[in-house]
């Protein structure tokens, strides 16, 4: 019978030449530790491989010989023989089921050929995937190792699922079992060792069996990757509940066999997370920050981190994630991942996923959060606000509970949509993604650049709007304007090198310590302004919420009285739910260009405008202006998959495309809205002709009058309260974990 997760090969031909399979035999720590001598004077020696270790192929010669040695599964050739990779070392094994198989005659009687190959071990006609493989076990001058395995098991009525299975391998020799486990530690794999289990703990310093200490970390014993440091931050509300028994029975044992160094804190209260990652000593998890939860708790660790006092460092943590909210649509469309185990096995194996990221920012305030997949208005984010309502009656049901009863009493909604499109149509009406004109330095991954020379106008109003659309609410209004009037803040340009690169030519106006809205420029009529200040003016202290002097804002109707309602609405702007205390750091030198990110990046000339040629925007910026009823707007990261369902919101948008897939729901009233929903399930709601998809770099929001005001960003709710401006921020987070390959 088929052993769960292993599979099972019908005929498993390898064909390795026997001159490549002789001894390489070389002096190192591996036969020290085989043999009990104590010759060595250095423990930190890497443990050379004997016998049949095949050598790493260098020359296209030997890279040819090398391919040789593929294993060829079921005689099929090349093409199945690069699943399993080249080979790395074989020999007999003998899989040991009862623990008591090691006498020799047994051995002989039942081992059976092995291989390791860069991506299994395969013994008979068994194959255990590397990717599987969590750890090793070895006890220094055994014959036997322990494979740490979570292969995906065979579900016969329910879908398979990861479990754990340790595979206990007896080798021939001493020799050989620590050619074996060194050979596993070239892959990666961490090995964790121990001393011999007869040496008692009082012999362990003075043991003939060790030329090394026993506490010798085993990366130095064997070169396996080193034991990660890594904070847990685990919200035990999560999921109703779930994420701590997630965490103690599925997730920490995990970590604790790959040898992960972590230290878990559980949240005592929302926002707490946040604190944590804004305030942790990088020390304690220089490896990363694993987040233990729903997309919530990321979004607040995200937004720690990217507040941090040094930049540098906070963009420097990566973010892992184990699934474990009522939601987790970031992982599971990022990097494909969506249960606990398969979680952890990534965070075990490494690798990081550069994410965009966008910058939410309100206008009027200047404060600025941040986001990695979605912000959305009107129902979704009406359905959020309701549905906290119900939070402990319903746990996740809550949400199609407060659902259902939004539906039934639907108001309508009503935006100001202006955005900056990333798409171009060509001379074929084909769209594409506009491009930048770029150089190689361009493709670097700018992370959080600031440069204090930058003092441009802040983001003002929805001009360009108002000079176009008709105050009739309802009708959809399309128009193009070439000047927006309205930016991201220095602060989130500061962040986003391209932001800064496209607002370049209007450096000479940030230069002026007051700044007064081009009026001549716009397409707008002009009304009656009061000046904005720029951020440098205002003497800008990064994050703060400091209450700025009302900037007059335009509103629905293009008339003076409606410039002093807003102006009203923003002197008593509270601003977000959130920002109620002084949770923003306003220390000035946490912007100081002191602090500015050394990676590897376009050079300095770029931050002083010398290269401006190269970088100025091949496309004329062409704002684009909606108004009228929405339903719902949903600015998407990425696709935004759903675990739940097998709901696909933003099918064409990518985690690190640099731009961000704007749905316009247009409209109002319950048949457009259930229409949605029910195509939504299928994935073809875009097919609909008022819903509206558009690829987009940036987008301005302000709800009408009449319209509820509430917002969502990544599942955590706020009051909208006047008008904010997305913007992407390219690759500015990095989760744990490889993105499956796109095709
Ligand atoms: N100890 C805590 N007590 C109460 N709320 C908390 C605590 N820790 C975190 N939170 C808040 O709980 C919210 C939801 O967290 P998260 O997304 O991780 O879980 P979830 O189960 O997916 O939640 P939801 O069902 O609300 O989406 C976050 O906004 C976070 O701020």
């Amino acid at each position: 019978m088929q052993k769960s997760g292993v599979h099972r090969t019908p005929s498993l031909k390898v064909s390795v030449p026997q001159g490549q399979q002789q001894s390489l035999r070389r002096l190192g720590l591996c036969s020290q530790i085989a043999t009990g001598g104590s010759q060595q004077s250095s423990p930190v020696v890497f443990p050379e491989k004997r016998g049949k270790k095949i050598k790493a192929a260098s020359s296209p010669e030997e890279k040819a010989k090398a391919d040789e040695h593929r294993i060829d599964i079921g005689g099929g050739g090349d093409e199945k023989s690069d699943l399993l990779g080249s080979l790395v070392y074989s020999g007999k094994l003998l899989l040991d089921k009862r623990g008591k198989d090691d006498a020799a005659d047994v051995f002989n009687k039942k081992a059976v050929d092995a291989r390791l190959t860069r991506r299994a071990l395969v013994w008979a006609s068994n194959v255990l995937q590397l990717d599987d493989v969590v750890s090793l076990t070895y006890n220094v001058g055994l014959k036997h190792f322990t494979v740490h395995a979570y292969p995906v098991g065979k579900g016969c009525f329910t879908k398979p699922k990861r479990s754990r299975k340790d595979f206990r391998f007896i080798a021939p020799t001493v020799e050989e079992a620590v050619q074996w486990v060194a050979s596993f530690a070239d892959q990666q794999l961490f090995i964790n060792c121990l001393p011999h289990p007869l040496v008692s703990k009082k012999k362990q310093g003075s043991s003939e069996l060790f030329s090394v200490p026993i506490d010798t970390p085993p990366e130095l014993v064997f070169r396996c990757k080193s034991a990660p440091k890594m904070l847990v931050i685990l919200n035990p509300r999560s999921g109703h509940g779930r994420s701590i028994r997630v965490f103690n029975d599925v997730v920490e044992p995990i970590f604790k066999l790959a040898g992960i160094k972590m230290e878990v804190v559980k949240t005592n209260k929302a926002g707490h997370a946040r604190e944590l990652a804004s305030t942790v000593d990088i020390s304690l998890c220089s490896d990363g920050i694993i987040c233990v939860g729903g997309d919530g708790i990321i979004n607040e660790v995200l937004n720690g981190l990217l507040t941090r006092n040094n930049q540098k460092e906070g963009v420097s943590i990566p973010i892992g994630i184990v699934p474990a909210g009522s939601d987790n649509s970031l992982v599971w469309t990022v990097l494909g991942v969506r249960d606990p185990i398969s979680a952890a096995l990534s965070i075990v194996k490494g690798g990081l996923t550069a994410t965009d990221v966008f910058a939410v920012e309100w206008i009027h305030t200047g404060v600025v959060h941040f986001g990695m997949t979605v912000s959305y208005y009107g129902f979704v984010s009406d359905v959020l606000e309701l549905s906290e309502k119900y939070q402990k009656r319903f746990g996740p049901m809550r949400y199609l509970v407060a659902g259902f009863l939004k539906f039934m009493c639907l108001p309508k909604y009503s935006y100001e949509v202006e955005y900056l499109p990333a798409q171009k149509e060509d001379p074929e009406g084909k769209t594409r993604l506009e491009r930048e004109v770029v150089d190689v330095q361009d493709l670097y991954t700018d992370v959080m650049r600031r440069s204090s020379r930058e003092g441009l106008p802040r983001a003002s109003s929805l001009s360009s709007i108002d000079s176009i659309m008709s105050p009739s609410a309802g009708e959809l209004d399309t128009c193009s304007s070439t000047h927006a009037s309205a930016e991201p803040s220095e602060y989130v340009r500061g962040i986003d090198p391209k932001m800064k690169r496209m607002s370049s030519g209007r450096r000479d106006v940030a230069a002026e310590p007051e700044v007064i809205h081009p009026q001549g420029q716009s397409t707008t009529p002009s009304w009656p302004r009061t000046r904005s200040k720029s951020r440098s003016d205002k003497g800008w202290m990064g994050l703060t919420s400091v209450q700025d002097p009302p900037p007059t804002r335009s509103s629905w109707g293009n008339t003076g009285a409606h410039d002093r309602e807003d102006i009203s609405s923003t002197v008593s702007d509270p601003g977000p739910i959130w920002d109620t205390g002084p949770k923003w750091d306003s220390e000035p030198s946490a912007w100081d260009v002191e602090n500015s990110i050394e990676l590897p990046g376009p050079p300095e000339d770029i931050e002083t405008g010398l290269r401006n040629q190269s970088m100025t925007p091949r496309f004329e910026n062409k704002w684009v202006a909606r108004k009228g009823h929405f339903l719902g707007i949903m600015v998407c990261n990425h696709a935004c998959r759903t675990v739940q369902s097998s709901q696909v919101v933003a099918p064409n948008s990518e985690h690190d495309d640099g731009t961000m897939d704007m749905l316009l729901v247009h409209g109002c009233g319950r048949l457009r809205l259930i229409r949605f929903f029910i195509l939504l399930q299928t994935g073809r709601h875009l097919s609909l002709p008022y819903v509206e998809c558009v690829k987009v770099k940036s987008v301005k929001i302000k709800a009408g009058k009449q319209t509820h005001d509430s917002c969502g960003i990544d599942g955590e709710l706020f009051a909208l309260n006047g008008e904010v401006i997305s913007t992407m921020l390219p690759e500015q987070c990095r989760l744990i974990g490889n993105a499956p390959e796109r095709h």
